[in-house]
């Protein structure tokens, strides 16, 4: 997950691939809370690992449900059998709609019957989106509910024992949210002594949703029988009956991002989507006619879908939305590459979810240029062929983060392409923690339009450190080009080649199988990290550095970490031969003397003993050799800014670099 203030993303211009989707955040929950009220072990298999999930599990394991994640494989829920184990809780549910009203349904009734007394709270947003009409209909059996803040939003109080009224049909309303009725389907299998009837009172909304609760509670033994969409029966005697294993589907609503991904930009071969097909329970698996009436060629498998480009530009869409309500958003997005404007409707319930979604998608299309027209339960968006580059605000919001991901292929429609910057994009933890690394697997940019900032300067100038602070800040790649050094030196030495030899030690490059993978290095089976930290490694580098065939050799290898979203290249010629395009280059350097304290400390830390004179000695006489080669000397670029932190701390030279690159961009 990228756990930055912003990251930004470089005109995209193509798409290509498999994608795992993470699992479904509708089943995940359910299946968890049906788990945890039945009696015995369920085998939850691909559950999703989320923020909506991480707070479902918690409160269940308050309550007294066993937890175990047998490690590689799924996940075992012991339940409660309906029986509360601690009667006196206090939940937190974050922003989750899936755990906040089917936790509130079975709490309530479960207080009502056993006695006990619950709180359950979330974020600031969560205590703004509407409850009320769950709360009444609650009320209305006859639990007792208290409202903490204002009435008919979270924070809730649920307590009990109270006497429940189950002979008269329950009424909820249908139209603010379908979790309502879910959560009322849900918990009163909890009470069935006698048929429970729900009745929903106005025009009830997202009714797929209602169809996957229906589905999963008959896997636990719960046969609801529902007259239309209007009153739904819950048969004296029902009792949850765990199936022993359940498997959760990939999510549909994280799959549209990767539909649309493939109906704009997979323009020669498809975008494979795998965990999600036409055999799926969820109703957001119907975006894909949605995309389809955009353009899209789709091909359906039972768990997994192909996705290329058909029209182009997209097709103008005018479509009721009800149906699919959280993958919708992705259409106002693809609505940018339409040939007209596309209208969504029916699409009222976006302003009571993460954020007002209508307001934020129509004031955040509007920073990319785009016209766009609202109303109180309507969207339209023209198309865009002025881009603008633009903050996107994400409102906490994961779908608007994900789906503003795809404003990023705008040089597909227009010639002077621009980067998006996206906001606090951790929100997209609510579903999709890795959603932005699995987009950068599959889409591809111009090597020009990828940003890349170089830092060059002497040996223990601290330059590693300096780009590890920056890239990690910026969510970019790292090309530590003095471990590909390091590397082909160790490489070159256990070849037993001559180091003096420049073309002998050239020709292993090709071959060398070298892997840089979360901080470590390996050659070939081996993990040569620590071996490359080594001083001896250090000269070893230096000296087949100074051959102009091993520099040729290592050049394609460097350039090709030039991936998205950007790079920070650290070395000694980063900015004045291998990317004389990146936009900063830094040259840092630091007093001999601070740089042998430095080096010296660091030894000691490691137990190795080490002389300071001796040190700074070498440190110069290696800066004399790197200045002093043909090859690539060691030398500023022309337009480098030059940075001595021999008095700065690393936050202090992190911080003056960002403000650099800030300067740089055109946000
Ligand atoms: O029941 C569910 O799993 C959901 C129902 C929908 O909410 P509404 O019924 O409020 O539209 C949907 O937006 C939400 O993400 C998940
Ligand atoms: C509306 C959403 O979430 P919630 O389950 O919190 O309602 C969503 O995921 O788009």
């Amino acid at each position: 997950m990228f756990k930055i203030p912003f990251l930004d993303l470089p005109p995209l211009r193509a798409a290509a691939g498999t994608v795992r989707l993470p699992g479904s955040k509708s089943i995940s929950n359910r299946v968890l809370l049906l788990a945890g009220l039945s009696e015995g072990q369920t085998l939850v298999h691909d559950l999703l690992d989320s923020d909506d999930t991480a707070v479902m599990l918690a409160s269940l394991k308050v309550l007294g449900c066993q937890l175990e994640q047998v490690p590689g494989g799924p996940l075992k829920v012991t339940g409660i059998g309906g029986r509360l184990v601690n009667k006196d809780a206090q939940l937190f549910l974050g922003n989750a709609g899936t755990a906040m009203r089917p936790l509130t349904a079975a709490l309530a009734l479960l207080a009502a019957t056993q006695g006990g007394a619950f709180e359950l709270a979330g974020v600031a947003r969560m205590h703004e989106r509407p409850i009320g009409d769950l709360v009444d209909a609650l009320r209305e059996l006859g639990c007792e509910i208290a409202c903490l803040g204002s009435e008919g939003y979270p924070p809730l109080r649920l307590s009990g024992p109270s006497r429940l009224r189950l002979a008269e049909p329950v009424r909820v309303r249908g139209d603010v949210s379908s979790q309502f009725l879910t959560a009322l389907l849900l918990a009163l299998p909890l009470v069935a002594t006698q048929d429970v009837v729900i009745e929903v009172v106005g025009e009830l909304i997202s009714k797929p949703y209602v169809h996957i609760t229906l589905e999963l509670l008959k896997r636990f033994g719960i046969e609801v029988r529902a007259d239309g969409w209007q009153r739904f029966t819950i048969p004296a005697g029902s009792r949850y009956r765990s199936p022993g294993e359940v498997h959760v589907e990939g999510d549909a609503s994280s799959a549209s991002y990767f539909v649309a991904l493939g109906a704009i930009a997979a323009a020669e071969t498809p975008i494979r989507i795998e965990g999600v097909g036409s055999a799926s329970l969820q109703g957001d698996v119907r975006f894909v006619e949605a995309a389809q009436a955009m353009g899209a060629e789709v091909r359906a498998e039972a768990n997994a879908l192909e996705v290329k480009r058909g029209a182009w530009p997209l097709k103008a869409l005018d479509l009721d939305c009800n149906h699919i309500p959280d993958a919708a958003m992705t259409l106002a997005v693809m609505a940018l590459y339409a040939d007209g404007p596309s209208t969504l409707r029916n699409i009222a319930s976006w302003r009571v979810k993460e954020t007002d979604r209508i307001a934020a998608m129509a004031t955040e299309l509007r920073k990319l240029g785009a016209s766009v027209e609202e109303g109180p339960d309507w969207l339209r968006v023209h198309p865009l062929r002025a881009w603008k580059p633009a903050s996107i605000h994400t409102y906490d919001d994961h779908r608007v983060a994900m789906c503003f991901s795809l404003a990023a292929f705008n040089g597909l429609v227009t010639d002077s392409a621009v980067p998006v910057r996206i906001l606090e994009p951790h929100c997209v933890a609510k579903t999709f923690p890795d959603y932005f690394e699995t987009l950068f697997e599959v889409v591809t940019a111009r090597p020009e339009d990828i940003p890349v900032l170089t830092i060059d300067g002497p040996t223990a100038s601290g330059k590693g450190t300096l780009a590890d602070e920056v890239a990690h800040e910026l969510g970019y790649v790292i090309l530590d080009s003095g471990m590909l050094y390091r590397a082909t030196g160790l490489a070159a030495h256990r070849a037993g080649l001559d180091l003096d030899d420049g073309a002998a030690v050239a020709a292993i490059v090709p071959a060398m199988d070298l892997h840089f993978r979360k901080g470590r290095v390996t050659l070939g089976e081996e993990d040569i990290t620590d071996a490359l930290r080594a001083e001896a490694a250090g000269l070893m580098a230096s000296q087949v550095a100074a051959h102009p065939q091993v520099r040729s050799a290592l050049n394609q290898l460097q350039l090709d970490f030039r991936r998205v979203p950007g790079l920070v290249a650290d070395g000694r010629d980063m900015g004045s031969t291998v990317f004389p395009d990146a936009p900063l280059k830094v040259f840092l350097t630091a007093s001999a003397a601070t740089r042998a304290e430095r080096r010296y400390k660091q030894l000691i830390s490691k137990g190795i003993s080490a002389s300071m004179e001796g040190l700074r000695a070498d440190l110069e006489a290696r800066d004399a050799r790197d200045k002093g080669r043909s090859a690539s000397p060691l030398k500023p670029a022309q337009d480098a800014q030059s940075l001595d932190n021999s008095a700065q701390t690393i936050e202090e030279s992190r911080d003056l670099v960002l403000a650099w690159w800030a300067e740089r961009r055109p946000f």
